[in-house]
């Protein structure tokens, strides 16, 4: 049996959604996957990214992280996705690596993959499960096969109770406001069981 091929793919200015990857890279390898930690390529102008020192900051930090390419998104059996919410939406950065994996659906390439995703807001009501849901709607026309964690665990209630994914209100200094670390492992390590299922490698 060979190990299940986990993609966790996350979009951050600020170092939220990196550090809920770093979470569920962490549980996806203690559940047996063999993991890549992705980062969705940055494509706002430097003269945007100047203007925010907390966003500069991280992309210096994050440089070693590789990006994500469609060979990745071949590679894997399962995707978690983790990405902060834009206006109720993935960001454009985001929308750019679904759109770019054109040619992949095209050949049928992304039916069957697993997927879980993630998010982030800076209002406990903006948009976190709004922005999952959009997520998940290209999901579904992918074929792929979306894996909530529902109410499957206790942790999901203690870090605010969003069965469609994990998320998490961060205010503009990014302190997270709700201990989602358990919730994110949780989901990780249930995506990884559910893709076992399906690969059935
Ligand atoms: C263009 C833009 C739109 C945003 N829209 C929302 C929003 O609709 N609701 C909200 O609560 N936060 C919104 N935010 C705040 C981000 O969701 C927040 O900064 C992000 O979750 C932090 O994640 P990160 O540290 O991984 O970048 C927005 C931020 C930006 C830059």
């Amino acid at each position: 049996m060979t190990m299940t091929k986990m993609a966790i793919i996350y979009y951050s200015s600020t170092g939220t959604n990196y550090q809920l990857a770093q979470w569920a890279e962490e549980a996806a390898k203690e559940a047996g996957a063999e993991v890549r930690l992705l980062k969705v390529p940055e494509n706002a102008p430097q003269a945007a990214i100047e203007q925010n020192p907390a966003w500069k900051k991280h992309l210096e930090a994050t440089e070693h992280v590789p990006e994500v390419t469609n060979d990745d998104l071949e590679w894997a059996d399962g995707y978690i996705f983790s990405v902060p919410t834009r206006f109720g939406n993935v960001p454009s950065q985001v929308k750019s690596v679904l759109d770019g994996a054109g040619g992949l659906w095209f050949q049928g390439k992304l039916i069957d993959k697993v997927v879980s995703a993630m998010s982030s807001a800076q209002n406990s009501h903006g948009g976190q499960e709004q922005t999952i849901t959009n997520l998940y709607t290209t999901m579904f026309h992918w074929g792929a096969i979306v894996a909530t964690p529902g109410y499957s665990d206790d942790s999901i209630f203690a870090a605010g109770g969003n069965p469609y994914g994990t998320s998490v209100t961060v205010d503009g200094e990014g302190n997270m406001q709700e201990d989602v670390e358990a919730a994110v492992k949780h989901q990780a390590k249930r995506t990884v069981d559910i893709t076992n299922r399906i690969a059935n490698n």
